[in-house]
């Protein structure tokens, strides 16, 4: 079924202040979603409102050069928002007030990180557990900025404990303004479905602010269906931009009646070198080492042959890159493997751990 005969909205969405183009956002992956994945995904059309990795709000005041890094972006990098994650409030408010104070446009609140080491500390899903301290540090913060502060969270910590319709009912009172929900506990980590009918509880909790769907969409048609099965008024993508970068373009294009198009081999290709070329604007050499673990969610997508798609996994240095590029356009599709080598490494990838 189509977004028409699905009957979807897709006229702008607001967040807060802030008019977002399309109701298609971008997950925060640490790791990832660096500038040069956020510029490089929008240049391609179609992506909504795009959120930075994590940022550990203490580090962000301390303005550590990690922090620094995750928080830089460009003119094209916009609309934009800056995750931060803490289990202490001061911290939270302190680094939403840093960003505010130096133009940022909006905050989102971390609050579905399943990582043992951020909610140890008491961050990440950690703070669903604490209903009340949650709330006590969502209103502190929404309070101390102007800019719109939204959070995202999992359904709740485990199936006997699912607070976020309760938490997101209470955020949206304080002041929050808009949630994103990933249908899956804390204790699920990546396994098992993506419970659409919790999600759809948290669409049902609110009274006006947009809860943006979140989990496993892979494809035009699970943008789709999320949409029309929970309600939400907007859906993030996390792994699914890795899979098929152009889907954002796609959803824009069936949003305004168009057939979605696919890239040829020239735009496959260009797009791995822009990728890369933007990361090594801000990383240099370093992109080498970063752009490696893009190759097995890019390899199925881009047509790379099996063993070059092996050799961008090891590859050291910029002509290297360059060399490998121009081999993947001259054997293009030349690829045995059907699926991509990231889902196959599961459950020892990257994956697992979030
Ligand atoms: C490698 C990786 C890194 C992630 N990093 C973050 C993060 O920094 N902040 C966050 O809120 N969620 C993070 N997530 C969770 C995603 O934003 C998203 O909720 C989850 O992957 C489900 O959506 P998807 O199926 O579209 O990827 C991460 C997930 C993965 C796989």
């Amino acid at each position: 079924m189509t977004s028409a005969q699905l009957n979807l909205d897709e006229s702008p969405i607001k967040i807060g202040t802030r008019l977002i183009p399309t109701r298609y956002f971008l997950a925060p992956l640490a790791g990832y979603t660096h500038l040069a994945f956020r510029r490089v995904i929008r240049e391609l059309g179609g992506l909504g409102l795009a959120t930075t990795d994590l940022v550990l709000a203490s580090q962000l005041v301390a303005e550590s050069q990690k922090s620094k890094k995750l928080i830089e972006t460009t003119p094209d990098d916009t609309p934009l928002s800056i995750q931060i994650f803490s289990g202490v409030k001061a911290e939270l408010v302190r680094a939403a007030k840093w960003l505010e104070d130096r133009g940022y446009a909006s905050i989102d609140i971390n609050m579905g990180c399943p990582m043992a080491k951020i909610n140890g500390s008491g961050g990440g899903a950690r703070l669903m557990c604490d209903t009340d301290g949650a709330c006590a540090s969502i209103g502190e913060v929404v309070n101390a900025v102007t800019v719109p502060v939204t959070v995202k969270m999992r359904l709740g910590w485990d199936r006997e404990n699912l607070t976020a319709p309760v938490l997101a009912r209470e955020f949206e009172k304080l002041g929050v303004a808009a949630i994103t929900i990933h249908g899956r506990t804390r204790q699920q980590g990546f396994h098992g479905e993506v419970d659409r009918e919790g999600i759809k509880a948290v669409v049902e909790a609110v009274e006006n602010i947009p809860v943006v769907g979140n989990g496993d969409v892979r494809t035009l048609e699970d943008a789709h269906q999320m949409r029309a099965e929970t309600g939400c008024q907007a859906v993030a993508i996390g792994r699914g931009a890795m899979l098929d970068p152009w889907i954002f373009a796609k959803l824009a294009q069936v949003a305004t009646g168009e057939t979605p198009t696919e890239p040829n081999a020239d735009e496959q290709v260009n797009f791995l070198r822009r990728h890369f070329h933007y990361m090594t604007q801000q990383y240099d050499d370093y992109s080498c080492l970063l752009f490696r673990k893009f190759a097995g969610w890019y390899g199925l997508k881009l047509g790379i042959p099996d063993d070059l798609e092996d050799r961008l996994r090891r590859f050291e240095s910029i002509s290297e890159f360059d060399e490998i590029a121009d081999q993947i356009r001259a054997r293009h599709g030349e690829r045995e493997a059907t699926l991509p080598t990231a889902l196959i490494k599961v459950p020892n990838g990257p994956v697992e751990r979030w």
